[in-house]
């Protein structure tokens, strides 16, 4: 996977490679991240990569020459590359957007500063606006950088267990189940004793048990898109049953 991001801070985006998960896939080439800066795309001697707004108002936006010849450089480079923009004005992101972007090989992605960047730039480079939520950032860095770190663990062989990718909460469009490890007894708390059974097939009805019951409970929402089979509404049904007694 290759990624390229447009900023005025490529420092700031690197240190998403520096530890963890993204930065042993950076390290092992499962991923490649190139931070590539508007300024060195500026031809005038102050380097000038913003500008007041048309029609007044408060702020600077990025001026749309220099970014146009960054993003053009970059698509160049990449071959066939999905350009996002990221902005409060962008879809929300959601686990399904970062599952299609890891299986589409590279993407750049353009953080804005300021209030923003011209439209322009919007109409004629940008694939994609996407939004991590609904708030106003001092810049696209962090967003570009959820991004970044969202899909690198979706790419195979980035985690280490096969499995804890694809078995994420919301792959399946739930909330996570509980989570424990030792020691089974803390301030009088125990863990669960299905957990300690060595039955897995308790155990993983238990967890679908409680990540429906808690997607219930914190997000109804996510259920509306979720068509759930009989076996998981009876577990559901119980679990509510259950919570009220
Ligand atoms: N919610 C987000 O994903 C997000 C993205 C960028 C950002 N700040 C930079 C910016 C400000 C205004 C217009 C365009 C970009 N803040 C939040």
């Amino acid at each position: 996977m290759q990624f390229s991001v447009i900023t005025l801070f490529p420092e700031l985006v690197e240190s998403v490679v520096a530890e963890g998960v993204v930065g042993r896939a950076e390290k092992r080439g499962l991923m490649e991240l190139k931070c590539v800066n508007p300024r060195d795309f500026t031809e005038d001697v102050h380097r000038t990569v913003d500008d007041r707004p048309y029609g007044g108002g408060p702020g600077m936006l990025m001026r749309p020459d220099c970014l146009l010849k960054t993003i053009r450089s970059e698509r160049e480079r990449l071959g066939k590359a999905k350009v996002i923009y990221l902005s409060p004005q962008g879809k929300p992101l959601e686990q399904s957007m970062l599952q299609a972007l890891s299986e589409e090989g590279s993407a750049i992605l353009l953080c804005g500063r300021y209030e923003g960047i011209d439209e322009r730039v919007i109409d004629l480079e940008v694939d994609e606006e996407w939004s991590i939520g609904d708030y106003v950032l001092s810049g696209g860095e962090l967003a570009a950088m959820v991004v970044v770190d969202g899909v690198t663990r979706l790419l195979p062989e980035a985690l280490g267990h096969k499995g804890s990718a694809i078995e994420d909460s919301f792959t399946d469009g739930l909330l996570d189940c509980p989570h424990y490890t030792r020691p089974e007894r803390i301030e009088d708390l125990d863990v669960p004793k299905v957990l300690l059974s060595g039955n897995h097939q308790h155990i993983e009805k238990w967890r679908k048990k409680q990540a429906l019951g808690r997607t219930q409970l914190r997000r109804p929402d996510l259920l509306q898109n979720t068509e759930l089979n009989e076996s998981d509404k009876v577990l559901l049904i119980e679990f509510m049953k259950e919570i009220k007694t």
